[in-house]
């Protein structure tokens, strides 16, 4: 068999994850030594059948069983009983051996998912976002899901199924040799056929896997799209559309598996056709044999029951044809993940506690690879000024708002907080000094409480009941029976689109970051929503270095400069913000006077 440089490709995905399995190592070694005791019982249990028919329908007084006679006698009856206990307790035995067996590996199988899993998620939610940006929720969701159970799978039967099922091929074949070679030759001369067919069928079962997996992270992909823009489908009432869809990569994953299901239903009753071809050869001379003999009819009993017994671990054997090129497919699937560089550790510097917010932005290039968005790109922003990004749709303006926040790398250019480069600060610290409020807020499942604590894990009902205030959170959640306790469905559907937009400012003020960074959080709400969420705004740019995006001018009312982007992503002009008293900033502590004021209409070019 000539093996290719893309199998060691295949298995050297699988083996990556070895791993993983060195923690249960000693769990996994038991597994094999009940498998062993297994192994032996089954080779026992033939035995009380040849003592039936040799020594006592026969009445042979040699053979291997003769010291058991001269301990229990020559009675018939005696040594009937002996051979039915034994016959009952090896069977006993065996099933005992099994059930530990399976417990024991499945048990580690599945801690080994379980760690596997949850190593994959931690790690591909780190991902950088231009990762994300180019990923199918479905898809990256299947891989999680199934794929981590199809390595299991593999793992699992190298221990359940490779190690004992050789072994037990091995044992079998050599206790037949050891009963009576000749014999022993005759039944073992089908073997390397048995290995060469199951050889082939692994190498179609690999290609058949691989398109299965690939049609299947399709459909969850469609069908995790589907259910994401479930509202946009009732909207339009295009149903059919996504039917359509998913009936596409539907039958592409059912083509898929039904050419699975044909490779592993041709596959069994060929390798029995294979290894009857063997038992008949070992029936006709084994009888030959008999005739002349040359044996008992209790070793040929015997033997031909091994031979039997041999095709239950070949059978297992040939099971991995199915699950190791399974487990090797989407090994090679979750490694795709893992093998994303992660975003660079940061390196090891004292940190202010808090940033007193100022902002630089310079010759800043950046392209999400669809070529540069933002060119040559300056912005300062004082400690305590409020900038308003404003120009025209795709301009880059969240785009900005997405590099100080870290999201991604400027490609070229230097940004800056506090002097600090963006680039260099720990996730985690950055997090805490910038927050932001996005157009499109996100709630998780969990109470409103919950979803508002997401900005500090550790505030107190206290200080979140606070935050729910200030943000006029409250001033809907009073009439709940349940108040900041009301559990919320996924994503947070049932609140309005300003009801929504104020939790996120709650959870920003509970953040309490010096920077705060604004996406067009007013987009999309009537007067009167709008009017709740400037003023809940006004609390929370109080005292704070703020950037803003909107295309809303009684938003720019809490600017303090407005500056404008023109469509290649460089050219500015920037004003100060009609709110600002000619450009001086809005008196701190009186935020009331920034939305009471009216909304001047915005300079444009
Ligand atoms: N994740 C992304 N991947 C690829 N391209 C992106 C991504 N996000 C934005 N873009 C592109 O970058 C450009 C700037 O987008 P950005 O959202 O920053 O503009 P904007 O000025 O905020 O627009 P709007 O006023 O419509 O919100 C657009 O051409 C957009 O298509």
């Amino acid at each position: 068999m000539r093996i290719r440089r893309r199998d060691f490709g295949l298995l050297r995905h699988l083996w990556r994850f070895r791993s993983y399995g060195r923690p249960h190592l000693g769990t996994l070694l038991l597994g094999v030594g009940l498998r062993i005791a297994e192994l032996i019982a089954d080779l026992a249990a033939p035995w009380p059948l040849a003592l039936v028919i040799d020594d006592v329908l026969r009445g042979r007084t040699g053979g291997p069983l003769a010291g058991l006679a001269a301990v229990v006698g020559k009675s018939p009856i005696a040594m009937m009983t002996v051979a039915a206990v034994a016959l009952l307790l090896i069977t006993f035995a065996s099933g005992a051996f099994d059930y530990l067996g399976d417990r024991v590996m499945n048990g580690a199988g599945e801690r080994i998912t379980a760690a596997i899993r949850s190593d994959v998620f931690a790690y591909m939610q780190r991902l950088p976002m231009s990762y994300h940006d180019r990923q199918a929720v479905g898809e990256l969701t299947s891989r999680i899901s199934i794929d981590t159970s199809r390595i299991e799978d593999a793992l699992v039967d190298l221990f359940s199924t490779l190690l004992p099922g050789l072994l037990a091929v091995a044992g079998y074949a050599t206790v037949i040799l050891w009963v009576d070679w000749r014999l022993g030759l005759i039944a073992i001369a089908g073997a390397p056929l048995v290995f060469a067919t199951a050889a082939r069928y692994t190498r179609l079962t690999r290609q058949s896997q691989r398109r299965r997996r690939a049609a299947e992270g399709h459909l969850a992909s469609q069908v995790a799209e589907s259910l994401q823009g479930i509202r946009t489908i009732h909207v339009f009432g295009r149903h059919d559309l996504h039917d359509a869809r998913f009936a596409s990569s539907n039958d592409a994953t059912l083509a898929a598996g039904l050419q699975a299901v044909e490779l592993r239903a041709r596959f069994t009753p060929l390798l029995e056709a294979v290894a009857a071809v063997g038992t008949a050869a070992l029936l006709w001379m084994g009888g030959f044999g008999v005739l002349h003999h040359w044996w008992t009819i209790g070793l040929l009993v015997v033997v031909t029951s091994y031979l039997s017994n041999m095709v239950k671990p070949m059978r297992s054997l040939s099971r991995l044809s199915i699950t190791f090129p399974q487990g090797a497919a989407s090994a090679e699937r979750v490694a795709a993940i893992l093998d994303q560089p992660a975003a660079p550790a940061a390196p090891d510097r004292p940190l202010p506690h808090r940033l007193t917010g100022r902002i630089e932005l310079c010759g800043i290039t950046f392209d999400y690879g669809r070529g540069p968005v933002l060119r040559h790109f300056d912005l300062t922003v004082d400690a305590g000024d409020r900038v308003a990004l404003l120009g025209p749709n795709g301009t880059g303006k969240s785009t900005v708002l997405s590099l100080i926040a870290g999201l991604y790398p400027p490609t070229r250019g230097h940004l800056r907080l506090d002097g600090l480069p963006v680039t260099e600060l720990p996730a985690s610290w950055l997090h805490s000094q910038v927050a932001m409020v996005l157009q499109d807020t996100f709630l998780f499942s969990g109470t409103l409480a919950d979803n508002i604590r997401y900005a500090r894990p550790d505030a107190t009902p206290l200080e979140v009941s606070r935050a729910a205030q200030a943000a006029l959170v409250t001033e809907f959640t009073d009439r709940l029976p349940d108040g900041l306790a009301t559990r919320l469905t996924d994503r947070g559907t049932g609140l309005s689109g300003g009801q929504r937009q104020r939790v996120a400012i709650a959870r920003a003020l509970l953040a309490d970051a010096p920077v705060v960074l604004l996406d067009e959080p007013t987009t999309g709400l009537d007067t009167d929503a709008e009017e709740l969420v400037i003023r809940a705004l006004g609390r929370l740019v109080e005292g704070r270095t703020v950037i803003m995006t909107t295309h809303q001018p009684a938003l720019t009312r809490l600017a303090t400069r407005t500056i404008h982007l023109a469509a290649d992503g460089a050219e500015r002009h920037e004003r100060p913000s009609p709110g600002s008293h000619n450009g001086q900033r809005p008196r701190r502590g009186d935020p009331a006077a920034l939305w009471s004021r009216r909304a001047g209409s915005v300079p444009r070019r």
